[in-house]
């Protein structure tokens, strides 16, 4: 069964994708996939650059991420934009990953770590949603200390382009609330293990 991992901005879903692996599960982050579809060659970095501009592109033509999320985290029409040139190649990715992998290995639970998997409709591709909670303030204060080049403000615009953590709680089918310490976490993560050893 293919399992959905997600959260919010900060929320600590690479912090429990982290906790799933070492327990043998396979964890495929589409931040990471996000990363691939714009290397240099792909056709999605091309579309960017037309419709961005040489600002977003380092010197040696590689992608300037800090510069394109100053424009777009700033503008939701340009976000808007930016997803529709890569959310297609990132979900393909997705598909072709997830598939590959349980050919590959099918005992295994395979587990997509998509940050805006409610966001984009994708809830009824994954058996089940496992959301990695930790409530708003948490979620700003997190953000803003692991980027200290955000000011308050810009983490908690950041955090406020997504839907709310506490509408994603609702309709998750598992909960872990990162909130407390990582030791916390890990217990949950025992519990919750064991549960899906059982699906
Ligand atoms: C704007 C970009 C280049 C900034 O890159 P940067 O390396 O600084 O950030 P990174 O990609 O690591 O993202 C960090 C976090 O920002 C949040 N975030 C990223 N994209 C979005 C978005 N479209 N909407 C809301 N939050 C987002 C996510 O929680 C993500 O985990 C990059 O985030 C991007 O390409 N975003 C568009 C693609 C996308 O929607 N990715 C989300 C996963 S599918
Ligand atoms: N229980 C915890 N206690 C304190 N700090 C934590 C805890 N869990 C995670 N963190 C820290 O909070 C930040 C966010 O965690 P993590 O990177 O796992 O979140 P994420 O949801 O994957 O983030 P993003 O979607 O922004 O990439 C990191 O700096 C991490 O070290």
């Amino acid at each position: 069964m293919k399992i959905g991992l997600t959260g919010g901005i900060a929320s600590g879903k690479s912090t429990v994708g982290a906790l799933l692996t070492e327990r043998g599960a396979v964890v495929v982050d589409a931040d990471q996939l996000a990363r691939e579809v714009v290397l240099p060659g792909e056709p999605a970095l091309a579309e960017v650059a037309r419709r961005f501009g040489a600002s977003v592109l380092h010197e040696d033509g590689t992608l300037d991420r800090k510069a394109l999320g100053a424009i777009v985290f700033g503008d939701r029409v340009r976000l808007t934009e930016l997803e529709g040139i890569l959310h297609p190649a990132i979900r393909q990715r997705m598909r072709e990953r997830l598939d590959q992998l349980e050919a590959e290995d099918p005992g295994r639970l395979h587990i997509a770590d998509v940050p805006l998997l409610y966001e984009t409709g994708q809830a009824a591709a994954y058996g089940r949603v496992l959301v990695v909670y930790v409530p708003r303030e948490v979620q700003v204060q997190r953000l803003a200390a692991r980027s200290p080049e955000l000011t308050a403000e810009q983490a908690a615009a950041r955090v406020d382009l997504q839907m709310d953590i506490e509408e994603k709680r609702r309709r998750a089918d598992w909960v872990v609330d990162n909130s407390g310490t990582r030791e916390e976490t890990r217990r949950q993560l025992d519990a919750l293990w064991r549960e899906m050893m059982e699906l």
